[in-house]
């Protein structure tokens, strides 16, 4: 596939990968204690990441390394034969070559065996021959792992380094992926725009584009994955002008049970600069949001004054419905706001109220399932077991069964639009993971849709600001924030975002 796909320019662009990695060993080989006489052993596959193998192995002979080459099968590719041929030196059949105790605790192995093209399982010698050794360097991906999803077969041996090719990969941001890569450096890939969809074609795993780099017209649309930052998508300066409607209003159906959830969803929306909160909720039910935070304004809820009736002011257009509701709460109140054409956070109760009934969702802007969340909503074998193995591919899916923008939330959080586009966030932080802090995120969502942004780039924006505040929340607190320490770090996250988007 690679060879039909990149046609000529494959040559060139292997020729590069494989100098790269040899200069990125060079470079880092020191700092990952591989010292300067470390014997290098490159494990050599049947494809072209084979290939790249033979062409690193012939520039790190150049700059006069000890370097030998193993072979785990023999050349199947005309560019692998080609790349093959080009190397002067031993190749060892793996199965006669016996390393010693010595190589394995100094040397290093590069692992070139298998990258985008791994498929199944991983052949036991060569995934053993690489455990072998302690100091481990991938080309393009560890073996093993598939390089869009993360996902890691039985036996894939973790690496030190990664080199990347031009661009990263999703696998290599998404766990457990990641957590085999180690160190990802991605080496510079020059090549015309008309290859990247050759790239594109090649592997199978989609191109991630950094945020702020600038790709060729003719490339728009052909990249799919981004990786989520500043510069991806715009928050709104202040400006003189601005007044409370201007930086929009978010209002939240507050739940009559349990209020909490729907209080951070409020104090997420505030202090990331929504302009204006609001929380429509039971009348009987109010006194402790009134209780609650002097700024923000309570929609006491009677028969005279429904839902409907606050619907009739058309600055209200976004709203987030879900966290604390009940089913029968988000039964009196999600359908309402849908027909009145409003734009929705759809989270928690209103996501449970959708278990097994996705379609159910269709009209809200944005959903925002945690894993658990997730499975109760789309629970068909197909979508479970995407989200076990694929999560971009999980949450793209799941963009297009409900026609929202998905944020399906972890430790690392992937943004997928209806229209494809597919963000991986791993700005965030461990200390996160404590109650209320999904609530808090609906908050966000709201404030950005609320300003004007777009639904996809708007998630992108509420992921980004909630992780920052995250970390920072988290050093503050010794690791431990409540979800209320994340929303007070919010208002400085955005300050940094549009400090750091200025830069993009
Ligand atoms: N795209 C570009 O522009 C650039 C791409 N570059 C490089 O190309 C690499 C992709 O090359 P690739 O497509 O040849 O795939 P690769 O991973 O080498 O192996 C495929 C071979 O392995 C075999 N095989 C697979 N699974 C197996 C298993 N479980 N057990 C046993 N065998 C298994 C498979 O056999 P088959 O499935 O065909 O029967 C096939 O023979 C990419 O990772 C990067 O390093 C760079 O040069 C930079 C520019
Ligand atoms: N280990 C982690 N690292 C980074 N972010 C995390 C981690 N665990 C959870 N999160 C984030 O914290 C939030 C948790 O949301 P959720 O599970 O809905 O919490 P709750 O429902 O209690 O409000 C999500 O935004 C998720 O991405
Ligand atoms: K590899």
């Amino acid at each position: 596939m690679m060879d039909k796909a990149a046609g000529a320019l494959l040559p060139a662009l292997m020729e590069q990968a494989g100098a790269g990695a040899a200069r990125l060993l060079l470079e880092r080989g020191p700092e990952l204690g591989l010292g300067e006489q470390a014997r290098v052993v490159v494990l050599a596959g049947p494809g072209n990441n084979g290939g790249d193998g033979y062409v690193m192995a012939r520039h790190l002979a150049t700059a006069r390394r000890d370097v030998t080459v193993v072979s785990a099968g023999e050349p199947r590719t005309e560019l692998a034969k080609a790349a093959r041929q080009a190397w002067s030196g031993a190749v060892i059949p793996l199965a006669s070559f016996q390393p010693d105790s010595l190589l394995h605790a100094e040397g290093i192995v590069v692992d070139a065996l298998f990258g985008a093209g791994f498929k199944g399982d991983l052949p036991s010698a060569p995934a053993a021959f690489l455990q072998g050794f302690k100091h481990r360097m991938a080309l393009d991906m560890p073996s093993g792992v598939d390089g869009l999803s993360g996902d890691c077969a039985p036996g894939v041996a973790p690496c030190q380094l990664t080199a990347a090719f031009g661009r990263l990969r999703p696998g290599q941001l998404l766990l457990p992926g990641k957590a085999v890569c180690g160190v990802v450096k991605a080496v510079p890939m020059t090549m015309p725009p008309e290859s990247i969809q050759a790239m594109e074609d090649a592997f199978p795993a989609a191109i991630l584009r950094t945020p702020t780099e600038p790709v060729p017209a003719e490339a728009e649309g052909l990249l799919r994955f981004f990786h989520n930052a500043p510069g991806l998508w715009r928050l709104p300066l202040q400006t003189p002008l601005d007044n409370k409607y201007t930086r929009g209003v978010v209002s939240v159906i507050g739940g009559g049970v349990m209020s909490g959830a729907g209080r951070l969803s409020l104090m997420g929306a505030r202090r990331s600069g929504c302009g204006l909160a609001r929380v429509a909720v039971q009348a009987q039910s109010a006194m402790i949001y009134i209780l609650g935070a002097a700024g923000a304004i309570i929609d006491e809820l009677t028969p005279s004054v429904t839902l409907q009736t606050l619907l009739e002011d058309k600055r209200r257009h976004t709203w987030v419905c879900g966290p604390g509701l009940t089913s029968s709460e988000v039964m009196a109140s999600f359908p309402v706001l849908l027909a009145a054409k409003r734009q929705v956070v759809a989270d928690a109760g209103t996501l449970d109220w959708a278990a097994g009934a996705p379609e159910k969702l269709r009209g809200a802007a944005v959903i925002t399932p945690h894993a658990g969340e997730f499975a109760r909503v789309f629970n068909t074998p197909r979508m479970l077991g995407l989200l076990k193995r694929n999560r971009p591919l999980a949450a793209l899916e799941a963009a297009r069964l409900t026609g929202a923008v998905c944020v399906l939330k972890g430790s690392d959080s992937v943004v997928a639009a209806p229209d494809g586009r597919v963000a991986i966030n791993t700005h965030a932080s461990d200390g996160l993971a404590t109650a209320g802090s999904g609530d808090v995120l609906s908050g966000v969502v709201g404030t950005c849709l609320a300003v004007g942004m777009a639904p996809w780039e708007a998630a992108c924006a509420a992921v980004w600001l909630h992780g920052q505040a995250g970390q920072a929340a988290s050093a503050r607190e010794g690791g431990w924030p409540l979800a209320e320490d994340v929303a007070a770090e919010l208002g400085r996250a955005r300050g940094l975002a549009t400090t750091l988007q200025q830069a993009g």
